[in-house]
């Protein structure tokens, strides 16, 4: 590790990196934009902020760096409060979706305007720069300007240029969304990899797209309408969604209307979906007789032929979709359609046809219909 492990471990064990928002809000002119934000990134870890456009993703992510003023509230950066502090005074590295780098500032210029803003010596500036290059793979490129560079390279560029003060909170406002898709892709793991390779550095990563936030994030945090409707670590979001808006947003869901729970042993619950009961994990303890939605991920169904089977459903083949990887099929039950995603089957069922379909009670679980929670 190049950061300086003593000095980072230091400020790790002190909170020197946390990042806390304290009952944050945001308004300009008169509409608020953020609404008494609450919520703590701890030293090492990523955070992702995900969201629909207009949610104040960004808006919270700039009130960290200093580029937005809150209303009301407190940022805290470790102990210091720096709701007050300039930008420049927080002590953090950003990146943003579209480069920024200087146009007329070669690769190592670019890196290195950074540290010399900030006062460092030539000496040092000579040793950090080839060292953040190499962090993020682009020695080779020192000496280019950034137009002779791909999106993915320049974007790397701006992360070594981020870097290279040591920040102790690196902010990334959607910093692969220009990029296309397969790119994106590999810069995903790059992320991965540095931050292994840093891991005392904590990370806001602001996205709308929920691979990158479930790849990197320790936790989520799924924004809408300026608030924060729900937050969790990336397991417990997916598998437990304590909202219909967080089961549809990270992840597909079907979800299924169902009636009159019944907790049954071991933290399950049995509910009726039409004449069928079923059976699911109740994780948020919903109570005995309440409506609610049953959430079953695509990659959950099965086909099942056993007609004795616990939580089988008939249904009818609605349509195939082969998409390379994965097959989408979706299906008519109870009134409702559902979909199904299984890996490409040689043979799959047709439109029209009668199957029936079957998931584990452990691998689907209970979120409650309640608007007020939506
Ligand atoms: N300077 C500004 N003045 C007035 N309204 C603003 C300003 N900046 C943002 N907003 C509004 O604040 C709301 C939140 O914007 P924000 O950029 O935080 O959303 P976001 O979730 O990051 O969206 P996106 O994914 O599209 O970037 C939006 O309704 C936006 O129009």
């Amino acid at each position: 590790m190049k950061t300086g492990p003593g000095t980072e471990a230091k400020t790790a064990a002190t909170g020197g990196s946390r990042i806390g928002f304290e009952d944050v809000s945001v308004t300009y002119g008169n509409l608020t934009v953020l609404h008494s934000l609450t919520l703590t990134v701890n030293p090492g870890e990523v955070v992702a902020l995900i969201g629909p456009s207009g949610s104040g993703k960004t808006t919270a992510l700039r009130a960290v760096a200093g580029f937005v003023r809150p209303s009301s509230g407190r940022i805290m950066i470790g102990e210091r409060n720096v709701t007050h502090l300039a930008p420049y005074d927080r002590k953090i590295g950003m990146v943003v979706q579209n480069y920024a780098l200087f146009p007329h500032m070669r690769v190592d210029e670019n890196v290195a305007f950074g540290l010399r803003a900030h006062g460092a010596r030539e000496d040092v500036i000579r040793q950090r720069v080839p060292e953040c290059l190499a962090m993020v793979g682009m020695s080779a490129y020192a000496r280019r300007f950034p137009r002779e560079l791909s999106g993915g390279q320049q974007q790397r560029v701006a992360i070594a240029r981020a870097l290279a003060p040591r920040p102790q909170v690196l902010l990334l406002d959607e910093p692969l969304s220009a990029l296309d898709a397969q790119i994106r892709r590999a810069m995903i793991d790059e992320i991965a990899k540095l931050h292994t390779s840093l891991p005392n550095l904590t990370v806001l990563y602001v996205t709308h797209d929920q691979s990158e936030a479930l790849t990197l994030a320790n936790h989520i945090g799924i924004m809408r309408d300026g608030k924060l409707r729900a937050f969790g670590t990336s397991q417990s979001l997916f598998r437990n969604p304590p909202n219909r808006f967080a089961a549809e947003f990270l992840g597909r869901a079907n979800l299924m209307p169902v009636k009159d729970l019944q907790p049954t042993e071991n933290g399950h619950a049995r509910v009726s979906f039409g004449d069928t009961f079923l059976f699911a994990r109740n994780h948020h303890r919903l109570a005995g007789g309440s409506d609610c939605l049953l959430c079953v991920r695509p990659h959950d169904f099965r086909f099942t032929r056993a007609t004795s089977e616990p939580n089988a459903l008939k249904a009818t083949v609605l349509s195939v979709q082969w998409q390379g990887d994965v097959q989408n099929i979706t299906f008519e039950t109870g009134g409702h359609t559902v979909r199904m995603t299984t890996p490409p089957m040689a043979d799959p069922p047709q439109a029209g046809e009668s199957v029936r379909i079957h998931f584990e009670p452990g691998d689907v679980t209970l979120v409650p219909e309640d608007p007020a929670h939506g």
